[in-house]
């Protein structure tokens, strides 16, 4: 592991690292934000997938989780949002595809396959990683992210749902199979059978039988991307049908940046400090 940054903060370290990845054929860098009292033993972690056009550094830099988590005594691992690399293919005036738009899924296309596997990085080899360089009690995991991070924590938790104990997510693409931001990268990295693309959509995760037992949403009703991109109330009705414990928070006025988020980081926190034990 190479060590990019560290920075003390509320007591703990805001850590950056990279590594070479076996699984995305690539080095990838993530964030670590170790809290005080992991000098006390393995300490909860929780996951924070972030959106299109991210690094780790986005909710590193602006998302304000730092005060809370050393109060709780919570990691955050923040990931990187795809590969990266001259050796990996991308599109470098598309923001909704290749680098920044791994949308948490393992490609099965050509030229993508080799590197664009995202599912199986954030699933096995990051926490493998993290398990044995950090002080982590992985008995207590949970995930949480932002839009395109929304759904990868949403898709993520419903096909995991004995690994984390919480989910939650800030405006979550919720149906990204039949949304247009996100159908063209979804058929460049799997294909065009859309029958593939079911595995990586939360709504119809939850269709074809997964369950997880409460999620927890804030969205903002000023967000430009809530009528054509976000549309929670597909979730709504997905978990209504379900019987999924849904808590959407609609939030007047808010948007889609790192103002809405970070107003709302205390409120996740501490939703998965309780359930974190
Ligand atoms: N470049 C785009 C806007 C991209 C954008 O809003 N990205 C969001 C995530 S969107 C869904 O996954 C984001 O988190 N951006 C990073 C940030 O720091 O705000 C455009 O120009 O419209």
């Amino acid at each position: 592991m190479k060590v990019v940054s560290t920075s003390k903060s509320h007591g703990g370290v805001q850590g950056v690292y990279s590594h070479t990845s076996d699984v995305c054929a690539c080095d990838m860098t993530f964030a670590v934000f170790v809290p005080p009292q992991a000098k006390d033993g393995p300490l909860p972690v929780l996951w924070y997938l972030s959106g299109l056009t991210c690094t780790h550094a986005n909710v590193m830099d602006k998302g304000e989780y730092r005060r809370l988590a050393s109060e709780l005594g919570l990691v955050i691992v923040c990931p990187d949002t795809s590969p990266r690399g001259a050796d990996v293919p991308d599109e470098k005036d598309n923001w909704q595809f290749g680098c920044g738009a791994g949308f948490y899924l393992d490609a099965t296309q050509e030229p993508y396959a080799k590197n664009y596997r995202m599912y199986s990085y954030i699933t096995e080899e990051l926490p493998a990683f993290v398990a044995a360089n950090f002080p982590v009690d992985m008995s207590r995991q949970a995930i949480f992210g932002h839009s395109m991070g929304g759904h990868g924590a949403l898709t993520i938790a419903l096909k995991n749902p004995q690994r984390y104990r919480s989910c939650s997510a800030f405006a979550p693409i919720v149906q990204p199979s039949t949304a247009n931001w996100s159908r063209p990268a979804f058929e460049r990295y799997l294909g065009s059978d859309e029958k593939s693309w079911r595995a990586y959509d939360a709504t119809l995760l939850i269709e074809d039988g997964k369950r997880f037992p409460e999620f927890f949403v804030d969205q903002g009703t000023a967000d430009g991307f809530l009528q054509d991109g976000l549309r929670p109330w597909l979730l709504e009705e997905g978990c209504r049908k379900a019987g999924i414990d849904l808590t959407l928070r609609m939030q007047e006025g808010y948007d889609h940046s790192y103002n809405f988020i970070s107003t709302f980081m205390d409120d996740h926190l501490k939703w998965h400090a309780g359930r974190l034990g």
